[in-house]
């Protein structure tokens, strides 16, 4: 157990290793739901988002005959200026936008966060998808299911599911952002 404060208690529900794992599956999930790789892009939502998308893509090429790109397959949506929380939250920076050359017009879309909580920035992810094109199909996966939904908004793959307290936090750490890779809970004591 780590103490992250005097009044926080932290403790790790998925090591390093773990999130690896679960990412190959999901990857795998991916591909079988889509039947292949075809019209497949991985938008991923700043910040972790985006490289869990990267680290998503990277296995999904890796598992095609000719090798993908992954590079083609992968992009970031920023959804900043859509939250419905503008109003009332301290600035953030907007991160940019990058699509794949191909685009997102037809193709099959796959968010990509770290957290879904109470999918508000899932809301905001598909309203900002709406002006930049019209997928076929948009799909979302997460690293993590912490529950607390206040919209009707599910995801179609999960990492791992965490019922959770609401007064906890869940901690995703990746070491392209962070320095390690861990995801821990946060809980008041
Ligand atoms: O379902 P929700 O209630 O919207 O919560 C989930 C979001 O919260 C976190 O992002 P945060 O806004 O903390 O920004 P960050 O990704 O930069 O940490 C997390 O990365 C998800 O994007
Ligand atoms: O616990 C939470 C809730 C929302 N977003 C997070 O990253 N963690």
């Amino acid at each position: 157990m780590n103490e992250n404060s005097q009044h926080d208690v932290a403790r790790t529900v998925l090591t390093g290793e773990d999130i690896e794992r679960v990412l190959t599956r999901v990857a795998f999930e991916i591909i079988e739901a889509n039947k292949g790789t075809e019209d497949l892009v991985l938008l991923g939502i700043p910040s972790r988002g985006y490289p869990l998308a990267q680290r998503l893509a990277q296995r999904i090429a890796a598992s095609t005959p000719n090798q993908l790109d992954p590079a083609s397959l992968v992009g970031q949506l920023d959804i900043t200026m859509y939250r419905d929380d503008l109003r009332h939250s301290t600035t953030r920076t907007p991160a940019p936008t990058r699509l794949p050359a191909g685009g997102i017009d037809g193709k099959v879309v796959v968010l990509v966060d770290d957290v879904l909580y109470s999918g508000r920035t899932i809301r905001a992810a598909l309203d900002a998808l709406s002006d930049w094109g019209r997928p076929r199909i948009v799909r979302l996966a997460v690293l993590i299911d912490r529950g607390h939904r206040e919209l009707p908004i599910r995801a179609d793959h999960v990492g791992k599911n965490l019922p959770t307290a609401k007064s906890e936090k869940v901690r995703v750490h990746l070491a392209e952002i962070d320095g390690s890779n861990e995801v821990i809970i946060e809980a008041s004591a």
